[in-house]
């Protein structure tokens, strides 16, 4: 079964927009639960323009399927997630400045810095994710960090899909199936939408989990909340029935 965790960072923004507390940024946590979603993703950056520190501070009291953490493993980010102790933690490698993320890690290159972090946050019982690109050799280097996860950063399936899906998903479904006989799990997540996911999902037997935030609460503005995430949850039913 692939679970679909909402990403509610563009519900903070909104929120943001006016300094005030609408829309409640909890409340719409506990609504998505309701209307079916299994998890709740968010991805506090450092500026906090959207999900502050504190907002996953306090979903910790609300949430009660899974938080799922992304995040650069900065000095703050680390104590924030010591202390709030998320069912998973993604480690994203965004520049503080990144207006979303751009890139996955170079799992080669940080290895040994990557396994640090893993074991750090797998010893206080965190699961683990590593963002990265559909490439072999990354993959194969996250196995070796000790993470349980890793997350497909699917912005480059998004941009592909309607020219050419088989194309897209090519790349994804031969990392998929590397990550699986390697005995991680997998993620993805970045650009999803009614249109894509689907095929993604047809596609990648061992996906675990997708995370689900821009365009989603884009198509909340139009269908509402509840039948939005009810629509992406069908996304995901064909093969999970
Ligand atoms: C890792 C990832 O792809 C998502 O976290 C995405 O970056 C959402 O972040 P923003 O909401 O800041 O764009
Ligand atoms: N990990 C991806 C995520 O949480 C949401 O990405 P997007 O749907 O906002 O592009």
């Amino acid at each position: 079964m692939t679970k679909l965790s909402v990403n509610i960072n563009k519900i903070a923004t909104l929120r943001n927009a006016r300094g005030h507390n609408r829309p409640d940024v909890l409340q719409a946590a506990r609504d998505i639960e309701r209307f079916g979603a299994q998890g709740i993703t968010v991805h506090p950056r450092p500026d906090e323009r959207h999900i502050r520190y504190q907002d996953v501070r306090d979903l910790r009291h609300v949430v009660t399927t899974e938080i799922n953490v992304e995040g650069n493993p900065t000095p703050d980010f680390l104590d924030l997630v010591r202390e709030v102790r998320p069912e998973q933690v993604t480690l994203v490698p965004d520049a503080p400045d990144a207006i979303t993320s751009n890139a996955g890690w170079d799992t080669v290159t940080h290895q040994q810095y990557l396994r640090e972090v893993v074991a750090d946050l797998k010893s206080i019982g965190c699961r683990v994710s590593i963002f990265l690109d559909p490439i072999a050799e990354l993959v194969e280097a996250a196995a070796t960090t000790g993470t349980d996860r890793i997350e497909l950063y699917t912005e480059a399936y998004a941009t592909q899909f309607l020219a050419d899906r088989e194309a897209a998903v090519a790349p994804y479904r031969a990392a998929a199936a590397l990550a699986g006989k390697l005995g991680l799990g997998v993620n993805a997540g970045h650009d999803l939408d009614l249109d894509n996911l689907a095929w993604l999902h047809q596609q990648l037997p061992e996906l675990d989990e997708v995370s689900i935030g821009h365009a989603l609460v884009c198509d909340a503005l139009y269908l509402g909340l509840e039948n939005t995430v009810q629509l992406y949850l069908r996304q995901l039913k064909s093969m999970n029935s």
